[in-house]
């Protein structure tokens, strides 16, 4: 049999599964472990295999090979072949200890991040030894047998076996909009896939069965399309950090080349020169950018696991911070996840527990996984005793209802559950005799009392069936028997109105998007704290062109009997005015709106579809677990603000003023390795910058990243630091007469001082004293600080080429730091004062 199923067949939809079952060798019973075991190594796990994590080896080949690393080994290399041992040494130890430093800490924020996001990963319920259990996706196997239900991502390639009122969404595979009927059995026209699943398409409604068979970048659809493909596009705050990089990297090239240029035609010697510009450039590149954002990230991702917030996609924490808006279904987050089932009331409204009985006997024989159906199976014990599934029309939420074809003690019974006005509308009759408009609108008076009261009402209605038995069509579900109302109590969680204050005072609206009744979402809000004085039902939006609704979304905070596709409206037309949109939900209605919206929240066991869209994944279905993962979120922010902020003013600066002095003084104003050496200890100095503290201000109010904001910066920060350099070039050069190596040791140690303590001035935006750094900024800014000012006094400052200076030069340049410390200071307010359209 060949390994990869790909060449079983390309069209395995046509093939029975007998003869599927004989070229895959195995049965319809399932596999045994040990089987599936043994075929995982051999076709490989079912996943995009493109994802793999780079090994540490790779990780530093990679940054060997970049431009910059390559010309300092050679460099290195030559100098110490032609005699200069020392020097070249210096060099590629320098390089050796940066690529190391980058890939340590680098590698290890990623495992630590993928760890996390691996414990949310979808999971798929596969036949094993017997029985039904619940794996990783990745690890489903040609030859399982394998279950899927409404609102799970087909995992796999597979041939249904049995179904009942399964529809899948294939939109993202074949581009057809509506849900495609899947049911078990030969097709004649062979590029008809009605018995097909396909990987990547989404179970909208039913279940079915079917027999896995092709799996991973075998299967027909490969991975990209599907929902399961992770490939996300960057958000606006990735695409601005790697054009700054760019930005720095084009600057970095032009400076660079005309440093050389103007050098050598001025006749200075050709290899010092070249040695020089690449130092240069190697002090220009904000090497450490990437890194840093990473390892902030994972930082941020590993805290926020700690408060039962899990990222799935790392620049969503800066995403979350940004948050304005937070839009939010009501089942399960505002109310408590245990909806209880309070009363069962006939047509007439008395106290009668038929509705309930045969609403549980509709939920337990549907096999829907709603939180209601939840609710009327754990109400009526063992209600479904005598009675079995004939037919089944799965629940819809554009339609608000679904049904269940049940034989038992009353014979063959069509069983109508759903929104009380969408199901009084199909009744023509009830038990007492005929259903008139009276009797409808006395229904819905008993619903909507019920809802003041905190209730909320599904209504069931039935009808005999007369006939043979078979699967439901939507025809079926007219001229029924309206059997009564189920109310159930979904009270509102103690601890969401805190949160929602929390979330307020901290610049994010909540927003409730439901599908429940209007009545039942307005007595919600107003309990919860929100703006309950108008509800918008989907009836009102529909109504609404775009633009209006944009203008209503402003003002209404409350939404109910909204279709899936209503919800993802809302989130667009907020998008529309430039809010940043969240979107908290677990159900398969939900799934469209976490797609449209900036940052996609789900919660731990919704629905694949769900879990699928979201970009956050919470433990804990909670706000208050949002409120804390968005204080994270604008933390981590903060910090990769403040290495962004000091690579594009003081270190930027600093190579600036380098590059200028080189060209108008008759020396090298720094020696090559001191530049590398420079480099290295200003990298040190901000390791620590992941793990620093941030001001309460700081994450006070919705971060966002803005370009301009950070060019402001840079134009008031970085000519201050080149004012600076000029005047220390000035002081040594004519007020302290300094020799070319005095030059460099003194200016070595200026540069250091301000590239290195200029980060207690940044990292916040109010006073430095105010507000100190955690000690581990503390502590590797300080020690790369004693480092650069100790090494010019040792022996070891000789092999770079540094003198001791004396103590007067000293003694300037320690006022000269001062100064600029005390300016940077006083002009930060300026540099970060926010203009009122950012
Ligand atoms: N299993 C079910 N049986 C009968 N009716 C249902 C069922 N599930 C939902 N409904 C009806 O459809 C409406 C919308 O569904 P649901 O409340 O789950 O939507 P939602 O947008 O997820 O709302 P929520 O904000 O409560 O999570 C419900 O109010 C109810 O009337
Ligand atoms: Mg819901």
């Amino acid at each position: 049999m060949p390994d990869s199923p790909a060449h079983a067949d390309n069209h395995f939809w046509r093939l029975s599964p007998d003869e599927l079952c004989r070229r895959l060798d195995c049965t319809l019973a399932g596999l045994a472990a040990a089987d599936a075991s043994g075929r995982l190594d051999r076709f490989g796990p079912n996943s995009d295999a493109a994802a793999r994590t780079e090994g540490a080896m790779r990780a530093i080949l990679r940054r060997l090979l970049e431009p910059l690393s390559l010309i300092l080994l050679v460099a290195g290399i030559v100098s110490m072949l032609t005699g200069d041992e020392i020097g070249g040494l210096i060099i590629v130890l320098i390089l050796t200890l940066s690529i190391g430093l980058d890939t340590v800490q680098e590698g290890h924020a990623i495992r630590a991040a993928e760890v996390l996001r691996r414990s949310v990963a979808l999971k798929a319920e596969v036949k094993r030894d017997g029985t039904f259990r619940e794996i990783d996706v990745d690890h489903v196997v040609p030859g399982d047998i394998l279950r899927v239900r409404a609102g799970d991502i087909i995992p796999a390639d597979a041939l249904i076996l049995q179904s009942t009122a399964f529809t899948a969404g294939e939109a993202a595979l074949t581009g057809e909009p509506y849900p495609v009927q899947k049911r078990a059995g030969a097709v004649t026209d062979p590029d008809d896939t009605a018995n097909a699943l396909f990987r990547g398409a989404v179970a909208q409604t039913g279940e079915a069965i079917a027999l896995v068979v092709r799996t991973g970048r075998d299967t027909v659809f490969g991975t990209a399309a599907s929902a399961l493909a992770e490939a996300q596009t960057p958000s606006p705050f990735e695409r601005d950090l790697r054009e700054f990089g760019l930005v720095i990297a084009r600057a970095t090239l032009a400076l660079v080349l005309v440093v050389l240029t103007v050098r050598v035609v001025f006749g200075r010697p050709v290899m010092d020169s070249l040695l020089f510009s690449v130092a240069l450039a190697v002090g220009l590149t904000p090497e450490l950018l990437p890194m840093i954002t990473t390892v902030t990230l994972s930082r941020g991702a590993l805290r926020m696991a700690g408060r039962k917030v899990i990222v799935k996609r790392l620049a969503a924490i800066h995403d979350l911070g940004a948050m304005t808006v937070l839009c939010t279904d009501k089942t399960g987050t505002l109310t408590s996840a245990e909806i209880t089932l309070a009363k069962s009331l006939d047509a007439d409204g008395k106290d009668d527990a038929r509705a309930a009985r045969l609403g549980a006997i509709a939920a337990e024989l549907g096999g829907d996984r709603g939180s209601l159906d939840a609710a009327l199976v754990a109400g009526q014990s063992n209600a479904s005793q005598g009675w079995s599934l004939a037919g089944r029309q799965a629940f819809d939420f554009s339609r608000r209802l679904g049904s269940v074809l049940a034989t038992g003690p009353e014979g063959a019974l069509l069983i109508v559950k759903g929104a009380p006005e969408t199901v009084l509308e199909l009744c023509t009759t009830q038990r007492s005799g005929a259903m008139d408009d009276d009797a409808r609108t006395a229904a819905i008076a008993r619903v909507h009392q019920f809802a003041a009261e905190g209730l909320r009402c599904i209504a069931i209605a039935s009808r005999p069936w007369t006939g043979a038995t078979r699967e439901v069509e939507t025809e079926d579900e007219t001229d029924l028997v309206f059997e009564g109302l189920c109310a159930f109590a979904d009270p509102p969680k103690p601890t969401a109105a805190a949160a929602i204050a929390r979330l307020a005072a901290s610049g994010v609206t909540l927003k409730i998007l439901s599908g429940d009744d209007p009545v039942v979402v307005k007595r919600l809000a107003g309990l919860v704290g929100l703006n309950a004085d108008r509800v918008l039902s989907g009836a009102d939006i529909a109504e609404l062109s775009d633009d209006a609704l944009a203008v209503q979304v402003q003002s209404t905070d409350a939404y109910g009997r909204l279709a899936p596709d209503q919800k993802s409206r809302i989130v667009k037309a907020l998008q529309a005015s430039r809010a940043v949109v969240g979107f908290l939900g677990d159900g398969i209605n939900d799934a469209p709106a976490l797609k449209a919206a900036d940052i996609g929240l789900s919660v731990d066991g919704a629905s694949g579809v769900a879990q699928a869209a979201a970009d956050i994944i919470l433990l804990a279905s909670d706000l208050e677990v949002v409120a804390d993962g968005v204080e994270e979120g604008r933390r981590t922010f903060a910090n990769i603000l403040k290495y962004v902020r000091m690579g594009a003013s003081s270190n930027f600066g600093n190579m600036l003023s380098m590059a200028i002095a080189s060209i108008a003084l008759p020396f090298l104003p720094m020696l090559p390795t001191q530049i590398l050496l420079n480099n290295l200890l200003y990298d040190l100095s901000e390791l620590g910058i992941p793990f620093d503290q941030v001001s309460p201000a700081a994450t006070a109010q919705p971060q966002v990243w803005s370009m301009r904001r950070l060019a402001r910066f840079a134009a008031i920060m970085g000519p201050l630091s080149s004012v600076f350099d000029f005047l220390t070039f000035g002081a040594l050069l004519y007020l302290f007469k300094a020799s070319p190596e005095e030059f460099r040791t003194a200016w070595f140690i200026e540069s250091m001082a301000t590239q290195i303590l200029v980060i207690f001035v940044i990292r916040t935006n109010g006073r430095p004293w105010r507000n100190w750094p955690d000690p581990l900024l503390s502590a590797s800014s300080l020690v790369a600080l004693l480092v650069a000012m100790v090494v010019p006094f040792t022996p070891v400052g000789a092999w770079f080429g540094f003198v001791t200076p004396p103590p007067i030069m000293m003694a300037g340049i320690v006022l000269l730091v001062v100064v600029y410390l005390a300016c940077a200071e006083s002009l930060k307010p300026f540099a970060i004062r926010t203009g009122r359209k950012d």
